[in-house]
């Protein structure tokens, strides 16, 4: 069995450094008896910008965060190689359509929009689009996110765009997008994704017998959500966005969890701890945000004395010459169980006031400063959403929605059916101070214990039946493309008449 990276987390005993894709990701082991650690209708009232649904507001200083942003780590595809430094995807049989479409170029062994037939346009986000698109001649299916440049810089968004493809370059996991190719033209910046059929978890929902799924459902959903963000804090990646309509559904049924324009990067330092749920084992981590080799940018404000100075911008990855971040002493049982996994940014701040209005965390509207159990916060509403088919805290308005969420109570509906284990869960997982939250010590591995995750096998979760398989693409779809023009592609020809290589006619680019 390919045992992924999400898996061996839980199943290894005594691994030290574990590979996470292109990334050696170094976990100190906290080892036996010594105890010595080593677009929607979610939208924005005025006074804040509004992004398609989102805030991304007036506290955040993301603005600097592109200079810094320098690590790129998605795969080269030159001498087809790509899919080595994916070892959790490298089975995907899109690397071998790539790379047979890389072998038939003479001399330009890149990809360009020019090797893509645009079948249709999926949708639209706050920083681009994006396109369901088959790479000419294979009848393989991508997605193709396509931006503006023109637009990012004019409204200074280049910076979310550079986020969320340093991010999908660090990924390699199952329930994270792959990201196959990022290539530019004179106009437009490219991400090539997996495309995923099933739409996503809202839509899904709405689709429910009374808009919201059953407990068994929401619990599959859930729990490869949780594993998705479990290993984004192994990565110091704080996702920030989790909401259902960024969980879309593949072909299979799993999940793949997606947009990461707003995520918060910061460097964090993985521990694996063998023993019982209750020890203590601290994380500590640095904030990093923005990332910013400009010496002009204001540097950001920190409540932990410890925050690095913007150039230090990367997690560290097993670099030998960064000292080890001091771990508390931990009291361990003489008879250890599983290793656990704690790989919480907990200390990571930042005073960025990004989210979607229902699902924005207390200290996020209080402007307290935030880090990564923001995603713990929104993993409780996400899981109330998709048992009870709403969010705990809207009001009438945006406003009354913030007000909710500092300062109601949470409520669960008469007799919904959902139960006590579940309630139970939320209930740590909206506790408005985030230090009394679940997962704020020992993240995803707090939350894995939870009783409501009981009857789930962690290690085998992608074995485990999905609750609805997609309908397969029709393949005649491929054939019927909607008549339209298209965009000039990086060699000033247009896909449209490049008549040669196609079946079909295109797709229009839209922006915005
Ligand atoms: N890999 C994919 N497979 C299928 N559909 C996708 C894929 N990626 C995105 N989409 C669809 O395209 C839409 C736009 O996605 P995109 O990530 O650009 O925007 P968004 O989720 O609204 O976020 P943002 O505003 O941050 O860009 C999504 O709502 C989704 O329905």
């Amino acid at each position: 069995m390919d045992v992924h990276a999400a898996d061996t987390l839980s199943l290894t005993s005594s691994i030290r450094d574990l590979s996470f894709g292109n990334n050696s990701v170094s976990i100190s082991f906290c080892s036996g008896s010594s105890g010595t650690v080593s677009g929607s209708d979610r939208s924005l009232s005025t006074g804040d910008s509004k992004v398609g649904g989102k805030v991304s507001g007036s506290m955040s200083r993301d603005d600097c965060q592109e200079e810094g942003s320098n690590v790129s780590r998605e795969p080269s595809f030159r001498g087809c190689g790509g899919h080595v430094s994916k070892p959790h995807r490298g089975s995907d049989v899109r690397w071998e359509a790539i790379g047979g479409v890389l072998g038939g170029k003479d001399g330009d062994s890149e990809l360009g929009l020019g090797d893509f037939r645009l079948l249709r346009k999926l949708g639209a986000g706050d920083i681009g689009s994006v396109y369901l698109a088959e790479l000419r001649g294979t009848g393989c299916l991508f997605a193709v996110k396509v931006m503006d440049k023109g637009m990012l810089e004019g409204s200074k968004k280049s910076v979310r765009a550079r986020t969320e493809r340093d991010i999908l370059g660090l990924l390699d996991h199952p329930f994270l997008p792959t990201l196959y190719s990022h290539f530019e033209t004179d106009k437009f910046s490219c991400l090539l994704m997996e495309f995923c059929s099933g739409g996503d978890l809202h839509t899904l929902r709405q689709r429910q017998p009374q808009k919201h799924f059953s407990e068994h459902a929401a619990r599959f959903y859930a729990s490869e959500v949780l594993l998705a963000l479990e290993y984004l804090h192994v990565l110091g990646v704080v996702y920030r966005d989790l909401k259902p309509e960024n969980i879309l559904v593949r072909d299979d049924g799993h999940i793949m969890m997606s947009d990461f324009d707003l995520s918060l990067r910061c460097s964090v330092n993985p521990v694996l701890v063998q023993g019982s749920s209750d020890m203590a084992c601290r994380m500590s981590a640095y904030c990093i945000e923005p990332s910013c080799i400009d010496p002009k940018c204001e540097l950001p404000v920190c409540v932990e004395p410890r925050c690095l100075q913007p150039s230090c911008f990367k997690p560290r990855f097993s670099n030998p010459k960064v000292p080890r971040v001091k771990m508390e002493r931990i009291r361990l049982p003489a008879s250890g169980s599983l290793p656990q996994l704690i790989a919480e940014p907990t200390n990571a701040r930042s005073m960025s006031f990004v989210g979607t209005h229902e699902y924005l965390a207390p200290e996020i509207i209080r402007g307290d400063g935030h880090g990564s159990s923001v995603d713990w916060w929104t993993f409780g509403i996400f899981l109330y959403e998709l048992l009870h088919g709403r969010t705990p805290f809207k009001g009438n308005g945006n406003r009354e929605t913030l007000f909710n969420v500092v300062g109601q109570p949470l409520k669960f509906p008469e007799g919904s059916g959902v139960s006590f284990a579940a309630k139970d869960l939320i209930r740590g997982l909206l506790a408005k101070d985030p230090q009394k939250r679940l997962g704020f010590k020992r993240g995803a591995a707090e939350i894995k214990q939870h009783p409501f995750f009981e009857s789930l096998n962690w290690a085998l979760i992608r074995s485990i039946l999905p609750p609805e398989i997609p309908k397969p693409v029709d393949p005649s779809f491929l054939k019927h493309a909607v008549k339209s023009s298209a965009p000039s592609n990086e060699k000033g020809t247009t896909a449209a008449t490049d008549s040669d290589r196609s079946s079909g006619p295109y797709l229009d680019f839209e922006f915005f």
